[in-house]
């Protein structure tokens, strides 16, 4: 039987979100595709959340990044409602790595940084800083850094990726499906640094994963998507039976 949420999970979901879904109802072309989704991101964790493709996480996560919107319901960043647009959501501290890493294959690492530096606004000396700080917590990328990011392997690329988006140093980080194309030792040790950096500074991550084994691994809490609605919420240990997580999907 699925198991009742349990008390730490509620006592999570009663502190202050630092970003929140309220009742969201959204699609495409007419089509229905978030069915009236409610979900809080405690501040200070990682929030991982699964289901089926096409269940609609994608669809969440672009909502909340301010990428699309919704026909009803409402978005709360630190309990004030706002309207999300991708440049609003970047001054507030929010970084978006989307599914697919999305990296422009003929620039190198260093160009990609140097790009991203600029677009968030970041001068000599802090971009200096932060570049150094970047590459601290995600060694590898010293190693990689003068080569094109098209050339480099599925995980070097998620790791540009997401140390792009670490420059703006994000209170709060959305990520959709990193482990895609990477082996589960590979997503291991992209996530190890990410959840140190993240229990270090207070971060809250909204993870979207399929690779459950490793993503519960590091996360707080746990969501379930069905069909456009959430429709389980709770910590990893609700669904460490391999029978319930299977009766949720
Ligand atoms: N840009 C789009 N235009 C039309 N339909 C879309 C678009 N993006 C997503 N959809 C549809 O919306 C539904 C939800 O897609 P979404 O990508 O949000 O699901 P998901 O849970 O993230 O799945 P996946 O794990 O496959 O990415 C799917 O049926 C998908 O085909």
């Amino acid at each position: 039987m699925i198991p009742a949420p349990t008390m730490e999970a509620a006592t999570t979901a009663a502190t202050t979100a630092a970003l929140a879904a309220h009742d969201l109802v959204a699609g495409y072309a007419g089509r229905r595709v978030l069915d009236g989704v409610s979900l809080s991101l405690a501040k200070g964790t990682v929030l991982c959340l699964i289901g089926h493709n096409g269940a609609g996480k994608s669809t969440l996560m672009r909502l909340l990044f301010g990428l699309h919107t919704p026909s009803a319901g409402h978005v709360t960043l630190d309990g004030a409602t706002i309207r999300p647009s991708p440049a609003a959501m970047a001054r507030a501290g929010v970084a978006y790595v989307p599914e697919g890493r999305g990296v422009f294959p003929g620039l190198t690492v260093a160009e990609t940084f140097a790009l991203a530096a600029w677009s968030a606004g970041l001068g000599g000396g802090e971009e200096a800083a932060r570049t150094d700080e970047v590459l601290e917590i995600l060694p590898v990328l010293k190693t990689v850094w003068r080569r094109r990011a098209g050339q480099l392997s599925g995980g070097q690329q998620q790791m540009v990726s997401i140390g792009r988006a670490l420059l703006a140093r994000p209170s709060i980080l959305l990520l959709d499906e990193p482990s895609i194309g990477l082996a589960p030792k590979l997503f291991q040790d992209l996530l190890a640094p990410v959840r140190a950096l993240q229990q270090a500074r207070g971060m809250s991550i909204l993870l979207v994963e399929q690779n459950v084994h490793e993503a519960f691994a590091v996360a707080d809490a746990v969501a379930v998507m069905k069909s456009g609605r959430v429709i389980f919420e709770g910590v990893p240990a609700d669904l460490a039976d391999h029978a319930t997580l299977m009766e949720l999907f």
